[in-house]
């Protein structure tokens, strides 16, 4: 029988590994097994699944996805807590040490790894969550099925969609791969340290990408120039990629877009659209 953390074990795990926990690493542990346990009902998670988790830190959500899953890969980038891991889950879900592989590693740097998750469930480190989802969204294609607490205000803008306030650069991105709606809350009370922001949840539902001929990455790139000013016009804030302001009226018109629309106005498909109509230039890589 599964014994999860509580308050109690969370600081006394800690305080063990002399843990001082960081902000920088986005260091704030689920310290309620209820809210674990909701986490991994609401994933969906089968007894088939191997599933990917960024950041397991103390173990709080591993341990129940032990429980449910077949096998847990833990990617942890903090070298104590990676270490540390093991040895909980021994303590505390003997039957389930064999299933877990920890791998000491910066989710964002991960290109391979030992077993193919076939679902992500994670707390996410805050401060890299949009760039971990497009990393493992890039980097490893067999899962389709995700569940990931963040930062509630970020939750909103994964989640939104065209002409909403919250529309932007991770929601047109995320849409590139998947649907993704936020679904539940969770509050900062369930966490040490305590964090000052609110938590979402967000389901993470893979589908195939728009059907274009132009680069991910070249899209990706629109995306980034079209949200760069987000009060500029279209035909303005692509000026820079189409090499002027009339060229890049003539791609928007040429894509069915308004050239005087606004970037948070447009689905996917259209930034899709409209990279085909406009050159690839050389320079920076469009961020992941
Ligand atoms: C919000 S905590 C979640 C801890 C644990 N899953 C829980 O729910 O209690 C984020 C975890 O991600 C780890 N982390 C931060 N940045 C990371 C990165 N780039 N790659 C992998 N892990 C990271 C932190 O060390 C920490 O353990």
């Amino acid at each position: 029988m599964t014994r999860l953390l509580d308050p109690r074990s969370v600081r006394e795990l800690a305080t063990r590994l002399g843990l001082r926990p960081t902000k920088q690493r986005g260091q704030n542990f689920v310290v309620d097994a209820n809210t674990v346990r909701r986490i991994v009902t609401t994933a969906g998670v089968t007894a088939d699944d191997v599933v990917l988790e960024i950041g397991p830190g103390l173990g709080s959500l591993t341990l129940a996805l032990l429980d449910a899953a077949a096998g847990v890969v833990a990617v942890e980038i903090d070298e104590l807590l990676a270490g540390a891991l093991p040895a909980t889950v021994a303590d505390r879900s003997p039957e389930h040490a064999d299933a877990l592989t920890v791998v000491t590693a910066d989710a964002l740097a991960v290109r391979t790894l030992p077993r193919t998750p076939t679902r992500v469930v994670a707390n996410l480190p805050y401060n890299v969550s949009v760039p971990v989802l497009l990393h493992l969204l890039e980097t490893f294609p067999d899962w389709r099925h995700g569940l990931v607490m963040v930062q509630a205000e970020v939750a909103d803008r994964l989640a939104a969609g065209p002409g909403s306030r919250t529309y932007g650069v991770p929601s047109a991105k995320m849409a590139w791969w998947a649907e993704t709606a936020r679904v539940g809350s969770v509050p900062a009370a369930v966490f040490w340290p305590v964090p000052n922001v609110e938590s979402g949840l967000v389901r993470i539902t893979r589908r195939p990408p728009p059907e274009t001929t132009a680069d991910r990455a070249h899209v990706f790139a629109v995306i980034d120039a079209a949200f760069a000013q987000r009060r500029k016009m279209l035909r303005s804030a692509l000026a820079g990629l189409a090499g002027s302001s009339a060229a890049a009226s003539e791609a928007l018109t040429a894509a069915g877009v308004d050239p005087t629309a606004r970037g948070e106005t447009l689905d996917v498909a259209a930034f899709a659209r409209i990279a085909e109509r406009l050159p690839v230039t050389p320079g920076p890589r469009a961020r992941t």
